[in-house]
């Protein structure tokens, strides 16, 4: 056989692409991210939303992790999008990738390495545990303004939201399911601000807020003058749990930001909704298809990236 000519997707992600390479991969970064996870529990959503913020900016290739130098270019991280992401997050990575580059030198990507471990945040947290297809390539670079329209906002419409997954290759079902990552998490005040005091322009609140949450986050996040950091969970009833719980509360009228209501409120995404909070065990199947689904998007293969050293500093 001959062996030259290979296309971008001679190779896809697999199973065992570093099965003799780094058998170990998945027990290495499982030492790290359960310890991280005792000590810093944010570190679960921060990561598994780095991973999403990843995925959706130039493909799962690691080009969220890189740091900005003095006097180089303004780096994704940087991007006003990109700025909450907590610390808790890069550090996972940087450790777990200290960890693997002892037993395996130079071998494992930074974006392999952030999938693994954003899986082993959800299972941690009480969420499935699928298997993660590997083989990405890491970034060479990291730019800025590569963010603003590769990610949702807050206040994103249904027809908006289908349109950017549908141009990252992901359906209606996987927008419903992987919006359920908010099932952990919070959010800070500025991002359904309006939503509480002037809905529309309309100096109302949004009327499909349930009255008691309106009231309680109107007092956690005043119109003026609040505190940049008072965050608020994104699901009320369990907000450290993994669970199915993030859809029954859009149907109570109890989702947190815009996007997250409007999946209940628009009749394309209602029937999921309503199927995925009715049973936990459909939720974890369509979250790990969807996070297997992101996972492969703008993969980078060969040439085309590297295996960083450093996750924060392209080699
Ligand atoms: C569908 C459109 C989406 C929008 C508009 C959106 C927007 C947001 C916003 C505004 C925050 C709060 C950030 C902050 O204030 O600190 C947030 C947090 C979060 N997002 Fe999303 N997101 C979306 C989809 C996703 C997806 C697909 C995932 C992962 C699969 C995800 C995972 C998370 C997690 C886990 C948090 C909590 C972070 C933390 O507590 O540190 N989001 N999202
Ligand atoms: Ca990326
Ligand atoms: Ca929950």
């Amino acid at each position: 056989g001959r062996r030259h000519h290979q296309t971008p997707h001679a190779h896809p992600l697999t199973h065992e692409y570093y099965s003799n390479t780094c058998p170990q991969l998945d027990h290495l970064v499982s030492l790290v991210t359960s310890q991280q996870f005792r000590e810093f529990p944010i570190s679960a959503p921060a990561t598994i939303r780095l991973f999403f913020h990843d995925c959706f900016v130039e493909g799962c290739d690691g080009s969220i992790l890189i740091s900005s130098e003095r006097g180089g270019l303004l780096v994704e991280r940087e991007a006003a999008d990109n700025k909450n992401l907590a610390p808790e997050a890069f550090d996972t990575v940087n450790k777990a990738k200290e960890l693997v580059e002892k037993k395996c030198p130079g071998v494992v990507s930074c974006a392999d390495i952030l999938a693994v471990a954003a899986r082993d945040f959800v299972h941690l947290a009480g969420g499935p545990y699928y298997k993660v297809k590997t083989g990405r390539k890491d970034s060479k670079v990291s730019l800025h303004y590569k963010v603003q329209f590769n990610l949702p906002r807050p206040n994103s419409t249904v027809e908006e939201l289908l349109l950017l997954f549908s141009k990252k290759g992901l359906g209606k079902d996987d927008l419903v399911a992987l919006s359920g990552a908010h099932t952990i998490g919070f959010s800070h005040c500025n991002h359904f601000l309006s939503r509480l005091y002037n809905y529309h322009g309309t100096n109302r609140p949004d009327p499909s807020i349930e009255p008691r949450m309106l009231k309680e986050l109107q007092m956690l996040c005043p119109p003026f003058g609040g505190s940049a950091d008072v965050v608020a969970p994104f699901d009320v009833q369990t907000p450290f749990e993994f669970d199915h719980m993030y859809y029954r509360n859009l149907e109570a009228k109890m989702g947190l930001l815009a996007t997250d209501q409007a999946l209940w409120l628009d009749r394309r995404t209602r029937p999921l909704v309503l199927k995925l909070g009715q049973d936990k065990v459909k939720f974890f199947q369509a979250f790990a298809l969807g996070m297997e689904k992101m996972g492969a998007i703008g993969v980078k293969k060969g040439r085309s990236g590297e295996v960083r050293k450093l996750c924060y500093r392209p080699n």
